[in-house]
């Protein structure tokens, strides 16, 4: 089986495929002092609890924080005896390179969404991405990364109003129910909640105008509930698309090496 780890810069998330499948999907805090043996013990005990009886033969990463690769390695190595495949790295092939300035390293994560929005959607794409940054991926009509656009996340946003202003309180982000707050904590999720929504509309109106031509926008990430209620930005949410990109990519390079 296949274990498929998407490390973000906030949480990491573990999922086995099975070959038809994904059987479970876990979430640890991201976190490059934990190692090898305590990812290994958390795991075990959730796969026991599930009752889960399952052999690990592959492991496939996309991390956008580089210093956690190397434990995770290890946990491939030493306890699933097999080298990882690492996005990002040079002997991870994708199906379409990206095409952006020289030099530029595109988050692993962006392109494991690219890869899974042109298989489940084609090409003409605006993928929005809702984790710790809330990024646009914008995906060419033959499946290649062309860039796209990065903004504050949503909770990061939240974090520095709180951080920076001593009169402000931390503050869940939800649908405030006017725009117009009469207390501090409506006034701030008014802020970033019509924010974030105007946010994204701005953009994906920027990026069609841009690029002259009709493109679908799909959303992921947890807050993507959030903006999608009795909105129209979206024409679909994919909770599980970084994790069903990992295993294409997966697949993809393995179908490369027995070619
Ligand atoms: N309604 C909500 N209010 C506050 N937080 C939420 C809500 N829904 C989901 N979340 C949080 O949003 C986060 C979204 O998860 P996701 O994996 O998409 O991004 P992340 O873990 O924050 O970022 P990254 O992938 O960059 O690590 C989760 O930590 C979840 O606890
Ligand atoms: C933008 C984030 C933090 C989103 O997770 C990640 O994709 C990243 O670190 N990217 C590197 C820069 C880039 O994608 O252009
Ligand atoms: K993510």
């Amino acid at each position: 089986m296949l274990l498929c780890i998407d490390c973000g810069n906030t949480n990491t998330v573990f999922s086995i495929w099975n070959g038809s499948e994904f059987l479970s999907t876990w979430r640890i805090e991201t976190n490059h002092k934990r190692t090898a043996d305590e990812y290994y013990v958390w795991l075990t005990s959730l796969m026991m609890l599930h009752d889960m009886k399952v052999r690990i033969g592959a492991v496939v990463i996309s991390s956008t924080v580089p210093r956690v690769v190397f434990n995770l390695r290890v946990l491939a190595n030493r306890y699933f005896d097999c080298r990882p495949l690492v996005v990002g790295k040079p002997e991870c092939q994708l199906p379409v390179a990206p095409r952006v300035d020289i030099g530029t390293t595109v988050g692993p994560d962006r392109l494991v969404n690219t890869v899974a929005g042109f298989d489940r959607h084609g090409g003409d794409l605006i993928v929005v991405d809702f984790g710790t940054a809330t990024t646009f991926d914008v995906v060419a009509p033959d499946g290649a990364y062309i860039g796209g656009v990065i903004a504050p996340g949503v909770n990061l946003s939240l974090e520095a109003l709180h951080a920076s202003a001593a009169a402000l309180p931390h503050v869940d982000v939800t649908m405030p129910e006017k725009a117009v707050g009469t207390n501090t904590v409506a006034c701030i999720q008014s802020g970033v909640f019509w924010g974030y929504i105007g946010l994204v509309e701005g953009i994906v109106r920027q990026i069609r105008l841009e690029r002259a031509r009709p493109m679908k926008v799909i959303a992921t990430g947890g807050l993507a509930e959030l903006f999608e209620q009795g909105f129209d930005l979206f024409d679909s949410v994919e909770y599980d698309l970084t994790i069903h990109g990992l295993r294409l990519i997966h697949d993809y390079n393995k179908g490369l090496a027995s070619a």
